[in-house]
């Protein structure tokens, strides 16, 4: 029996011997892995002629810095000139050691407009010759019941967030397959996978991103051209504030949902670390909206029924 016993640790005591090599191994090879994979990710943005629409306000003004500082050649868009001309002094005077970094170039035009676009796309190429990577990001919500929202409404967010990414992105690809390189990468949301009420042509939007640029991942592998889809859940920026309303007005409001959502800077590190990796779909979310999207493909009529709840008890509260 004490010798049984005895036997029993010492072959434990080998084992544990044996494991821990073993385990010191397979960290090492994972940290190695990681910072492998990190520097490639860094080289991958350095010195890359990157676009990013909407650059003027929250999460693409916090994607400007990020990719600034990893030394990337930053093509700032949006409407509003004079705030990208102070993001840009604010960058300029950011202090960045670690790469070399890059003025910005500045580029306005409303995503609601194709031809502005066409003269935008050419405007760039004139310039760096190519683009490396395209951020879709600029975009716009819309809060309101679909019985009393005009469909100019349902086609002016349609316009910003599908119509105009759609239009640059077809505007720069000819070049990137030219070249047999290049990254389109829409920042979609958390409601293209799932529908909330309230949302419908925001959703509408959102859905048709991801599906046309799933379309687009399939088409374009042929020519080693990276497609990445992004879905955020709430992140605090001005969105709610700058939403329209059924009539076309400005919704001027602060939701609570936005304004607990993610910090901008922290969701613009997760998009720069999502691009270097070329991952193809993410979802940067808490664990509901995550849930949320299985509940919808597994058990759609559990999920439909949540909604109309929903959207029962927020109609009650806005008629009280
Ligand atoms: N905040 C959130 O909770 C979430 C946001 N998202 C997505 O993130 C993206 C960025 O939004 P966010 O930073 O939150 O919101 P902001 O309202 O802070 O920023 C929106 C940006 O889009 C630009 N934009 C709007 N309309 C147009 C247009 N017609 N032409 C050109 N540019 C335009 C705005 O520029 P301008 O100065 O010209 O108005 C602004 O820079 C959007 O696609 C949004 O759907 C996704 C999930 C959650
Ligand atoms: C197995 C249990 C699952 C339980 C699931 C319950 C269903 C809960 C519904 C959760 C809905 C989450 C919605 C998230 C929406 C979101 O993150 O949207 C991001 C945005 O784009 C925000 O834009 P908005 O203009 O709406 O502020």
């Amino acid at each position: 029996m004490k010798k049984n016993l005895l036997k029993v640790r010492v072959m434990d005591f080998i084992t544990s011997i044996a494991i821990l090599p073993l385990l010191f191994g397979c960290v090492g090879i994972f940290s190695l892995f990681k910072l492998l994979q990190y520097m490639r990710m860094k080289a991958y943005i350095r010195n890359a002629v990157v676009i990013i629409t909407g650059a003027t306000s929250g999460l693409g003004r916090e994607c400007a810095r990020v990719f600034f500082a990893a030394g990337a050649k930053l093509v700032l868009c949006g409407r509003n000139r004079e705030a990208l001309e102070e993001l840009t002094r604010e960058l300029a005077a950011s202090r960045v050691t670690e790469v070399q970094t890059h003025k910005p170039y500045i580029v306005t035009f409303d995503l609601a407009d194709p031809g502005a676009i066409v003269a935008a796309t050419s405007e760039i190429l004139q310039c760096f010759g190519y683009v490396d990577v395209l951020i879709n990001n600029a975009g716009i919500s819309y809060r309101g019941a679909i019985i009393d929202t005009s469909t100019d409404v349902d086609k002016r967010v349609m316009e910003t967030n599908y119509f105009g990414p759609v239009a640059l992105t077809k505007a720069l690809l000819p070049s990137m397959i030219k070249r047999r390189h290049g990254h389109i990468v829409a920042i979609s949301s958390i409601q293209g996978k799932i529908s909330i009420p309230f949302r419908s042509a925001y959703s509408a939007s959102k859905h048709a991103t991801q599906a046309f640029f799933d379309c687009l991942r399939a088409e374009m592998e042929q020519y080693e051209i990276e497609v990445t889809v992004i879905s955020p859940g709430y992140i605090h920026t001005n969105l709610s504030l700058n939403a329209i309303t059924a009539d076309g007005s400005k919704y001027g409001v602060m939701d609570k949902t936005t304004a607990q959502g993610r910090r901008p800077m922290d969701v613009a590190r997760d998009v720069l670390a999502v691009v270097g990796k070329k991952k193809k779909d993410v979802i940067l979310a808490d664990l509901l909206p995550s849930l949320a999207i299985y509940l919808r493909t597994l058990a759609p009529g559990l999920f439909f029924s949540l909604m109309a709840s929903r959207a029962r008890k927020e109609q009650k509260s806005k008629n009280s």
